[in-house]
């Protein structure tokens, strides 16, 4: 085909419906087609006479600026093009996003002229979408983000918005940049579950969940994170997701998990943890034979004391007591109030012989204390234990605890105060011999 170069260019510049500028940088003339000026709602012949104050009139004062500093730039030799994005008004005073791009023309000999030359496109429904975007993923209580995966070990994050600055301290660039970024401030206990999902999500192609720690400013903070696979219009599998910030609902899940296993009056384990807790007991003994002994206590004759002080020193009196035996007793015994006046105590690793001492000492702990009546005048509490250390002739956790009740009944029975096992019930001997021991609760009130 035989067509000018004019006419080609021309064919080119209308196809591609860009408005095209050219500048005398010397004089400041300015020449624009008409696309330039339908552009933006006017015609040519409305903004007569042209110069380079038209555009400077019409571009947003801040582009203004960044656009004369890359100019610079570029006829400097900094940069081979220029390329600014801008806000020009539109003749209704609308905004549309111009991207503005040209350079300085040259003769043939690489002698700079006096002209710069370049496009003007609308991008302005592309910057809007952009914007749009950008405003909703600031809005969501969470990080978005995108992330693309060569190898189940090669995650790149190929978008995060810019909420990871405010939730981690971290840029979203420098995520982008290196994924480690984000992965090494992943919590170290659940690192292996992160790194089992990413794999996952690589291999079964499909929806992946996971709620995880993250070690931020030093301190512990619970995430879920959520992503899918979709494809792009390339045929690549791209995850998107969503990351959020679950400590409160954490925080209040293991409060409720606390507060369904523990005995709101004295803080200790609740009879549901308790029985949970010998039921594990009991499955490492039949397993492993891995040995544990079981303490019953009673308060004794605790009617009294509320009916004589009231509930509420009735109260004290068990929290006091809850409160010897936990400093008494080791962090991997399990102590449990497990009714009105009754405590459970598991000790693993402990023979009967050693739970009858410990049990002895919680006895006597318990009745050398002072406890202080409605008006403050001090009387003595005493309580009774029965010991059993698990073995194979019992079968279940329900003969256990009957087992040690049995041996808690028999103590009442022969005079409270005291504290049994299998062997001292058996020769008919309470471990204390009384001397030791202080008036009993029904002598005192
Ligand atoms: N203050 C208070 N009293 C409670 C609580 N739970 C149960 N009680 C009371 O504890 C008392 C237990 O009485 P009993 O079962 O007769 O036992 P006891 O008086 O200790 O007699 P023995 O066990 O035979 O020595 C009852 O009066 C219950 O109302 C509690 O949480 N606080």
């Amino acid at each position: 085909m035989n067509l000018s170069a004019e006419l080609r260019l021309k064919a080119i510049i209308d196809g591609t419906r860009a408005g095209t500028w050219e500048w005398n940088i010397r004089t400041g003339d300015v020449v624009f087609n008409e696309r330039w000026a339908t552009m933006l709602g006017f015609t040519l012949d409305e903004i007569q006479p042209l110069s380079i104050e038209t555009w400077n009139q019409l571009c947003h004062p801040d582009d203004l600026k960044r656009s004369y500093e890359l100019i610079g730039q570029h006829l400097d030799n900094k940069i081979p093009f220029y390329e600014c994005l801008c806000r020009v008004r539109r003749k209704d005073g609308s905004w549309c996003w111009i991207k503005d791009r040209g350079m300085l023309v040259k003769q043939a000999d690489g002698t700079p002229t006096e002209w710069m030359m370049g496009t003007h496109i609308d991008v302005s429904s592309e910057q809007e979408s952009q914007q749009h975007f950008t405003h909703l993923a600031a809005s969501v209580p969470g990080i978005l983000f995108s992330f693309e995966m060569d190898s189940p070990d090669a995650l790149r994050f190929t978008y995060v918005s810019e909420r990871s600055y405010a939730y981690f301290g971290i840029t979203c660039t420098a995520i982008e940049e290196d994924a480690s970024a984000f992965f090494d401030i992943v919590h170290p206990l659940d690192s292996s579950e992160v790194h089992a999902t990413v794999q996952n999500c690589y291999r079964s192609l499909s929806e992946a969940s996971c709620q995880f720690r993250m070690v931020i400013d030093g301190a512990e903070q619970w995430f879920r994170a959520v992503a899918r696979p979709i494809q792009d219009p390339f045929g690549k599998l791209v995850w998107h997701g969503m990351l959020v910030n679950i400590d409160d609902q954490k925080q209040l899940e293991n409060t409720l998990a606390r507060l369904s296993i523990t005995d709101e009056l004295t803080g200790l384990f609740n009879r549901r943890y308790l029985t949970q807790a010998l039921n594990d007991a009991m499955e490492l003994y039949q397993r492993y034979q891995s040995p544990f002994s079981l303490i019953s206590l009673d308060v004794d004759h605790f009617k009294k004391i509320n009916d004589h002080h009231g509930h509420l020193v009735g109260d004290n009196v068990l929290s006091k007591i809850a409160g010897l035996m936990a400093d008494r007793l080791r962090t991997t015994d399990i102590v449990a109030r497990t009714g009105g006046e009754e405590f459970l105590v598991i000790l693993p690793n402990t023979t009967e012989k050693e739970a009858t001492q410990i049990a002895e000492t919680l006895r006597q702990m318990v009745n050398q204390a002072e406890f202080l009546g409605h008006d403050n005048t001090p009387f003595i509490v005493a309580i009774s234990g029965g010991v059993l250390e698990m073995s194979e002739d019992i079968a279940s956790v329900e003969e256990l605890l009957k087992r040690s009740d049995q041996l808690l009944y028999e103590a009442k029975d022969r005079g409270r105060n005291m504290v049994l096992d299998e062997q001292t019930a058996s020769t008919r001997a309470p471990l204390h011999s009384g001397s030791n021991a202080r008036p009993h609760n029904d002598v005192e009130i």
